[in-house]
Protein backbone atom coordinates (compact mmCIF):
# COMPACT_ATOMS: atom_id res chain seq x y z
CA UNK A 1 0.00 0.00 0.00
CA UNK A 2 1.22 3.25 -1.12
CA UNK A 3 2.47 5.43 1.91
CA UNK A 4 1.02 8.49 0.95
CA UNK A 5 -3.01 8.45 -0.80
CA UNK A 6 -4.58 6.05 -2.80
CA UNK A 7 -4.95 8.15 -5.19
CA UNK A 8 -2.81 11.80 -5.30
CA UNK A 9 -3.62 14.63 -7.75
CA UNK A 10 -0.48 17.34 -8.00
CA UNK A 11 -1.27 20.43 -9.69
CA UNK A 12 -3.50 19.00 -12.12
CA UNK A 13 -4.33 20.59 -15.02
CA UNK A 14 -7.50 20.05 -17.13
CA UNK A 15 -9.25 21.19 -20.35
CA UNK A 16 -9.55 21.31 -24.22
CA UNK A 17 -6.98 22.21 -26.75
CA UNK A 18 -4.97 23.53 -24.54
CA UNK A 19 -7.13 26.03 -22.21
CA UNK A 20 -7.67 25.05 -19.24
CA UNK A 21 -11.18 25.01 -17.97
CA UNK A 22 -10.52 26.12 -14.26
CA UNK A 23 -7.43 26.47 -11.69
CA UNK A 24 -5.17 23.61 -11.40
CA UNK A 25 -5.92 20.85 -8.78
CA UNK A 26 -3.82 19.38 -5.77
CA UNK A 27 -5.55 16.58 -3.59
CA UNK A 28 -4.96 13.78 -2.17
CA UNK A 29 -7.13 10.98 -1.39
CA UNK A 30 -6.80 8.47 1.41
CA UNK A 31 -8.15 4.57 0.79
CA UNK A 32 -11.06 4.50 2.58
CA UNK A 33 -12.71 7.88 2.47
CA UNK A 34 -14.84 9.82 -0.21
CA UNK A 35 -13.55 13.28 -1.74
CA UNK A 36 -16.37 15.03 -3.18
CA UNK A 37 -15.85 17.81 -5.80
CA UNK A 38 -18.73 20.83 -6.14
CA UNK A 39 -18.87 23.74 -8.44
CA UNK A 40 -21.37 25.58 -10.48
CA UNK A 41 -22.05 24.18 -13.74
CA UNK A 42 -19.49 24.66 -16.25
CA UNK A 43 -16.53 24.86 -13.34
CA UNK A 44 -14.90 21.48 -14.56
CA UNK A 45 -16.36 18.86 -12.22
CA UNK A 46 -16.77 16.82 -14.99
CA UNK A 47 -13.07 17.85 -16.78
CA UNK A 48 -11.63 17.15 -13.61
CA UNK A 49 -12.97 13.69 -13.02
CA UNK A 50 -12.22 12.52 -16.63
CA UNK A 51 -8.92 13.67 -16.82
CA UNK A 52 -8.63 11.83 -12.98
CA UNK A 53 -9.34 8.60 -14.94
CA UNK A 54 -6.91 9.02 -17.48
CA UNK A 55 -10.01 9.76 -20.18
CA UNK A 56 -8.96 12.94 -20.85
CA UNK A 57 -5.29 14.13 -21.38
CA UNK A 58 -3.86 16.29 -18.61
CA UNK A 59 -2.47 20.12 -19.77
CA UNK A 60 -0.05 19.66 -16.81
CA UNK A 61 0.67 17.82 -13.66
CA UNK A 62 0.26 14.39 -12.18
CA UNK A 63 -2.36 11.60 -11.25
CA UNK A 64 -1.05 8.69 -9.39
CA UNK A 65 -3.04 5.55 -8.35
CA UNK A 66 -1.26 3.49 -5.71
CA UNK A 67 1.73 5.18 -6.81
CA UNK A 68 1.64 4.32 -10.11
CA UNK A 69 0.84 7.22 -13.07
CA UNK A 70 -2.53 6.69 -14.14
CA UNK A 71 -2.85 4.78 -17.60
CA UNK A 72 -6.47 4.14 -18.21
CA UNK A 73 -5.37 1.75 -20.91
CA UNK A 74 -3.48 -0.57 -18.16
CA UNK A 75 -5.33 -3.68 -17.03
CA UNK A 76 -4.46 -3.08 -13.62
CA UNK A 77 -6.13 0.20 -13.28
CA UNK A 78 -9.30 -0.80 -15.08
CA UNK A 79 -9.57 -3.66 -12.47
CA UNK A 80 -9.05 -1.10 -9.73
CA UNK A 81 -10.93 2.02 -10.91
CA UNK A 82 -14.67 1.57 -11.67
CA UNK A 83 -16.06 4.93 -13.32
CA UNK A 84 -19.81 6.12 -13.55
CA UNK A 85 -19.59 9.26 -15.79
CA UNK A 86 -22.21 9.14 -18.41
CA UNK A 87 -24.78 6.28 -18.57
CA UNK A 88 -25.21 5.77 -22.34
CA UNK A 89 -22.18 3.31 -22.70
CA UNK A 90 -24.89 0.31 -22.83
CA UNK A 91 -24.43 -2.73 -25.24
CA UNK A 92 -28.21 -1.98 -27.44
CA UNK A 93 -28.64 -5.09 -28.11
CA UNK A 94 -27.89 -6.53 -24.25
CA UNK A 95 -30.76 -6.88 -21.66
CA UNK A 96 -29.92 -4.76 -18.31
CA UNK A 97 -29.43 -7.97 -16.31
CA UNK A 98 -27.28 -9.29 -19.38
CA UNK A 99 -25.01 -6.28 -19.56
CA UNK A 100 -24.79 -6.47 -15.67
CA UNK A 101 -23.45 -10.06 -16.47
CA UNK A 102 -20.84 -9.57 -18.76
CA UNK A 103 -19.46 -6.65 -16.94
CA UNK A 104 -19.49 -8.93 -13.44
CA UNK A 105 -18.06 -11.68 -15.57
CA UNK A 106 -15.42 -9.93 -17.17
CA UNK A 107 -13.84 -8.72 -14.14
CA UNK A 108 -13.79 -12.08 -13.05
CA UNK A 109 -16.67 -12.12 -10.48
CA UNK A 110 -16.47 -16.02 -9.24
CA UNK A 111 -20.49 -15.81 -8.42
CA UNK A 112 -21.54 -13.50 -10.67
CA UNK A 113 -25.24 -14.26 -11.33
CA UNK A 114 -25.26 -14.24 -7.52
CA UNK A 115 -23.45 -10.64 -7.62
CA UNK A 116 -26.20 -9.56 -10.13
CA UNK A 117 -29.06 -10.50 -8.89
CA UNK A 118 -28.32 -8.78 -5.53
CA UNK A 119 -27.34 -5.78 -7.00
CA UNK A 120 -30.67 -5.54 -9.59
CA UNK A 121 -32.46 -6.13 -6.55
CA UNK A 122 -30.27 -3.21 -4.76
CA UNK A 123 -31.07 -0.49 -7.91
CA UNK A 124 -34.47 -1.33 -8.06
CA UNK A 125 -34.15 -3.01 -10.88
CA UNK A 126 -36.12 -6.46 -10.85
CA UNK A 127 -39.30 -5.50 -13.21
CA UNK A 128 -36.71 -4.42 -16.25
CA UNK A 129 -34.05 -6.12 -15.58
CA UNK A 130 -35.27 -7.69 -18.72
CA UNK A 131 -35.61 -4.97 -20.74
CA UNK A 132 -33.12 -3.28 -23.20
CA UNK A 133 -31.32 -0.57 -22.49
CA UNK A 134 -33.87 1.97 -24.75
CA UNK A 135 -36.68 0.54 -23.32
CA UNK A 136 -36.04 1.96 -19.79
CA UNK A 137 -36.87 5.09 -18.54
CA UNK A 138 -33.72 7.55 -17.89
CA UNK A 139 -33.98 6.93 -14.07
CA UNK A 140 -33.73 3.56 -14.69
CA UNK A 141 -31.01 3.29 -17.10
CA UNK A 142 -29.32 5.56 -14.28
CA UNK A 143 -29.67 2.66 -11.81
CA UNK A 144 -28.78 0.48 -14.35
CA UNK A 145 -25.63 2.66 -15.44
CA UNK A 146 -24.42 2.80 -11.18
CA UNK A 147 -25.52 -1.22 -10.80
CA UNK A 148 -22.71 -2.09 -13.10
CA UNK A 149 -20.51 -0.17 -10.98
CA UNK A 150 -21.31 -2.05 -7.90
CA UNK A 151 -21.18 -5.51 -9.78
CA UNK A 152 -17.74 -5.92 -10.26
CA UNK A 153 -14.38 -5.54 -7.69
CA UNK A 154 -13.45 -1.51 -7.21
CA UNK A 155 -10.68 -0.11 -5.00
CA UNK A 156 -11.42 3.64 -6.36
CA UNK A 157 -15.07 4.34 -7.52
CA UNK A 158 -15.35 7.48 -9.60
CA UNK A 159 -19.07 8.96 -10.08
CA UNK A 160 -20.05 12.37 -11.93
CA UNK A 161 -23.35 13.28 -10.21
CA UNK A 162 -24.54 9.68 -8.92
CA UNK A 163 -28.01 11.43 -7.59
CA UNK A 164 -28.94 13.01 -11.08
CA UNK A 165 -32.37 11.54 -12.23
CA UNK A 166 -32.81 9.12 -9.38
CA UNK A 167 -35.81 9.78 -7.36
CA UNK A 168 -35.34 10.45 -3.02
CA UNK A 169 -35.73 7.30 -2.25
CA UNK A 170 -32.78 5.60 -4.53
CA UNK A 171 -30.67 9.13 -3.69
CA UNK A 172 -30.78 8.26 -0.07
CA UNK A 173 -30.24 5.05 -0.51
CA UNK A 174 -27.33 5.00 -2.83
CA UNK A 175 -25.55 7.54 -0.51
CA UNK A 176 -26.23 5.28 2.40
CA UNK A 177 -24.78 2.34 0.30
CA UNK A 178 -21.63 4.53 -0.72
CA UNK A 179 -21.29 5.62 2.83
CA UNK A 180 -21.01 1.92 3.75
CA UNK A 181 -18.58 1.16 1.50
CA UNK A 182 -16.34 3.38 2.63
CA UNK A 183 -16.45 2.84 5.94
CA UNK A 184 -15.35 -0.89 4.75
CA UNK A 185 -13.21 0.10 2.84
CA UNK A 186 -13.60 1.70 -0.65
CA UNK A 187 -12.29 4.65 -1.87
CA UNK A 188 -15.00 7.04 -4.12
CA UNK A 189 -14.51 10.06 -5.52
CA UNK A 190 -17.76 12.05 -6.60
CA UNK A 191 -18.74 15.07 -8.15
CA UNK A 192 -22.62 16.02 -6.81
CA UNK A 193 -24.58 19.01 -6.68
CA UNK A 194 -26.92 17.25 -4.09
CA UNK A 195 -26.38 18.87 -0.34
CA UNK A 196 -27.59 16.10 1.76
CA UNK A 197 -25.78 13.17 -0.65
CA UNK A 198 -22.37 15.13 0.23
CA UNK A 199 -22.98 15.38 3.74
CA UNK A 200 -23.76 11.79 4.07
CA UNK A 201 -20.91 10.53 1.92
CA UNK A 202 -17.66 12.90 1.58
CA UNK A 203 -15.29 13.26 3.92
CA UNK A 204 -13.73 16.46 1.90
CA UNK A 205 -14.96 18.19 -0.77
CA UNK A 206 -13.13 20.19 -3.65
CA UNK A 207 -14.30 22.95 -4.39
CA UNK A 208 -13.26 23.88 -8.65
CA UNK A 209 -13.48 27.39 -9.43
CA UNK A 210 -11.38 29.41 -11.76
CA UNK A 211 -9.20 31.21 -9.56
CA UNK A 212 -8.19 28.32 -6.82
CA UNK A 213 -9.48 24.98 -6.36
CA UNK A 214 -9.79 24.57 -2.71
CA UNK A 215 -10.29 21.41 -0.72
CA UNK A 216 -13.21 22.08 2.20
CA UNK A 217 -14.69 20.44 5.29
CA UNK A 218 -18.40 18.83 4.02
CA UNK A 219 -19.99 21.36 6.38
CA UNK A 220 -18.10 24.09 4.44
CA UNK A 221 -19.00 22.71 0.91
CA UNK A 222 -22.93 21.86 2.19
CA UNK A 223 -22.88 25.67 3.24
CA UNK A 224 -21.30 26.82 0.07
CA UNK A 225 -24.24 24.67 -2.49
CA UNK A 226 -27.34 26.43 -0.45
CA UNK A 227 -25.67 30.02 -0.77
CA UNK A 228 -24.63 29.08 -4.53
N1 LIG B 1 -15.52 18.41 -25.21
C1 LIG B 1 -15.39 19.70 -24.84
N2 LIG B 1 -14.71 20.58 -25.61
C2 LIG B 1 -14.56 21.87 -25.24
N3 LIG B 1 -15.06 22.39 -24.09
C3 LIG B 1 -15.75 21.56 -23.29
C4 LIG B 1 -15.94 20.18 -23.62
N4 LIG B 1 -16.68 19.61 -22.64
C5 LIG B 1 -16.92 20.59 -21.74
N5 LIG B 1 -16.38 21.75 -22.14
C6 LIG B 1 -16.40 23.03 -21.41
O1 LIG B 1 -15.53 22.93 -20.29
C7 LIG B 1 -16.08 23.62 -19.17
C8 LIG B 1 -16.19 22.67 -18.00
O2 LIG B 1 -17.19 21.69 -18.31
P1 LIG B 1 -17.53 20.51 -17.32
O3 LIG B 1 -18.47 19.60 -18.02
O4 LIG B 1 -16.27 19.93 -16.79
O5 LIG B 1 -18.26 21.30 -16.13
P2 LIG B 1 -19.03 20.73 -14.86
O6 LIG B 1 -18.49 21.46 -13.66
O7 LIG B 1 -18.98 19.26 -14.82
O8 LIG B 1 -20.52 21.25 -15.14
P3 LIG B 1 -21.98 20.65 -14.77
O9 LIG B 1 -22.24 20.97 -13.34
O10 LIG B 1 -22.86 21.44 -15.69
O11 LIG B 1 -21.98 19.18 -15.08
C9 LIG B 1 -17.43 24.20 -19.63
O12 LIG B 1 -17.23 25.55 -19.97
C10 LIG B 1 -17.78 23.37 -20.85
O13 LIG B 1 -18.55 24.10 -21.75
Amino acid sequence: MAKNGLLEVHDLSVGYGGEPVCAPVTVSVQAGTALGVIGPNGAGKSTVLQTVVGLLPALGGTVQLEGRDVDEREAGFRRAVATVLDDDAFFPSLTGAEHLLLTARGHGVADAEQVVAEEIEEFGLAERAHALPSALSSGQRRRLALAAAFVRPARLLVLDEPERRLDAQMRRRLAARLAADVAEGLTVVFASHDPEFLATVARRVLVVDDDQCTVVSPKAAVAALHEG
